[in-house]
């Protein structure tokens, strides 16, 4: 089964693409890191993928009806501020708005995925406080369970760890590995190599655009590829949990 079919994408800001020809396919039980260098073109992959930029190509969600998608892929874009001043529960509820019909109530199914999702990103305890009253790592953990709540097959996710402390971060990837485990799939960027490498199942690499590389964490993050895309100069060590990526330098 497939879950997310990207063919020969392009995507282009003014006359330049800055995604050039991308295919990639996710199924069931993976979780997939998108990884690249600043303006490598992975928001806009993701975002070309969803249908929200013009595209060339194909995408099997970007050809689906907003409701229709909706109920597919959850969607957290990077940018993370909270502007309504509604309580964590309700914000995190707005993953139900796909199922709810004008105006209805949620249903016990509704209220059951939004309890599960602010169990799953630890909180149960901020139900009630204001998001906007919440720091910036506390903003992020709402809209992440957001996307829990709205309990689809896919979860795609845009810097979701950015501004999280380390402890938040590994809780949120584990949340994430959990479930592609539980037979759901993830695509999400994120900056930090290492726990991309720990935490996904699969890793693509994206420089200029283009997809380097697409295979197993220790296939991808070696340091010939760092050193090419990334232009860091990086040893790269296994342990049980996965690879490690210590950055030495910056190659010119
Ligand atoms: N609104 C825009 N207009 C023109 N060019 C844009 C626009 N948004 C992004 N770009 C350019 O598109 C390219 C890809 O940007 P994108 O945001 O997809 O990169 P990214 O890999 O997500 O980067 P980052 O890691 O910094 O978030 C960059 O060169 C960027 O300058």
């Amino acid at each position: 089964m497939t879950l997310l079919s990207v063919q020969n994408l392009t995507v282009r800001r003014g006359e330049c693409p800055v995604v050039d020809a991308a295919s990639l396919v996710i199924g069931p039980g993976e979780c997939v890191g998108l990884i690249g260098p600043n303006g490598a073109g992975k928001t806009s992959l993701l975002r070309g993928a969803l249908g929200l930029l013009t595209y060339e190509g194909t995408s099997s969600l970007a050809a689906l009806s907003p409701k229709q998608r909706a109920a597919q892929a959850a969607w957290l874009p990077q940018t993370r501020e909270i502007a309504w001043p509604m309580s964590v529960e309700r914000i995190v509820a707005l993953g139900r708005l796909p199922y709810l019909a004008r105006g209805a109530r949620l249903s016990p199914t509704d209220q059951t995925a939004v309890d599960a999702a602010l169990t799953r990103m630890g909180l149960q305890n901020y139900r009630t406080r204001l998001a906007t009253a919440l720091s910036g790592g506390e903003q992020a953990r709402v809209l992440i369970a957001r996307t829990l709540a709205q309990d689809t097959p896919l979860l795609m996710a845009d810097e979701p760890i950015a501004g999280l402390d380390p402890a938040a971060q590994i809780a949120t990837l584990q949340v994430f590995k959990t479930l592609a485990q539980e037979g759901r799939a993830v695509l999400t960027s994120l900056h930090d190599l290492s726990l991309a490498g720990r935490y996904c199942t699969r890793l693509i690499l994206l420089g200029a655009g283009r997809i380097i590389a697409d295979g197993a964490p220790r296939d991808v993050l070696t340091p010939a590829l760092l050193a090419e895309v990334f232009r860091l100069e990086a040893e790269v060590i296994d342990t049980p949990q996965g690879p490690i990526v210590q950055p030495l330098g910056v190659l010119t």
